[in-house]
């Protein structure tokens, strides 16, 4: 399932589109053998659901250069803490939607739950939170017994550009939850 109007592109072939700008996004995410396991979007200025990150030049930077700078802004800490490197990268998708063309790249940050813990308190004292970022919050991997409290429920917030689609890729590529469940969570989303 793809946000119309993305399409996928290689990140090599991403760099000869003319005329896009291109946004870096990561999901952090500490493994935990448990529905607990959590990973974490942002409550953004505009009331939609994104991750952190946010538009790299890629005359000046490489994607990921660019990508750990808007991190420190959006989530104030330093490299030591937080540095994403090409190994974390997965995919990257074009659209052509107005008010601009843009590529949205797409990384996965493998973190200890204790420093996923770290970034979360750090974040409160960024130079962005309360302008730009109004919260970090965990995106709950459970379904409640009424069929839609937890993840149902949270995926019918209003989401930015394709992050809804990068987050139910990263609950696939990651494993965290079944292919059924994750179809149960998006059908009873789309009911509730
Ligand atoms: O989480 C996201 N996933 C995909 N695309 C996103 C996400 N967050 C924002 N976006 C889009 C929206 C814009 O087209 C660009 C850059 O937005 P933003 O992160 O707000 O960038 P700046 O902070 O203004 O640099 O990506």
């Amino acid at each position: 399932m793809m946000e119309p109007g993305y399409r996928s592109v290689s990140r090599r072939d991403s760099r000869s589109l003319v005329g896009y700008k291109h946004a870096c996004h990561a999901m952090l995410h500490a493994p935990l053998p448990s529905s607990l396991s959590p990973f974490q979007m942002q409550m953004r200025f505009d009331g939609k659901i994104g991750f952190p990150g946010g538009f790299v030049d890629i005359r000046d930077h490489s994607l990921e250069d660019g990508l750990n700078r808007e991190l420190a802004e959006e989530l104030g800490c330093d490299q030591k803490l937080l540095c994403v490197t090409e190994s974390d990268y997965r995919s990257s998708h074009a659209t052509d939607a107005m008010p601009q063309k843009v590529v949205a790249h797409f990384y996965i940050k493998q973190l200890s739950l204790a420093d996923l813990h770290r970034i979360e308190v750090a974040a409160v004292h960024a130079k962005d939170h309360g302008r730009e970022v109004m919260g970090t919050i965990r995106v709950p991997l459970y379904t409640l017994r009424d069929g839609f409290g937890g993840l149902p429920a949270f995926l019918t917030n209003t989401f930015i550009g394709n992050a809804k689609e990068q987050l139910i890729y990263a609950l696939r590529t990651l494993k965290l939850l079944s292919e059924e469940a994750i179809q149960t969570a998006i059908s009873a989303g789309q009911e509730g």
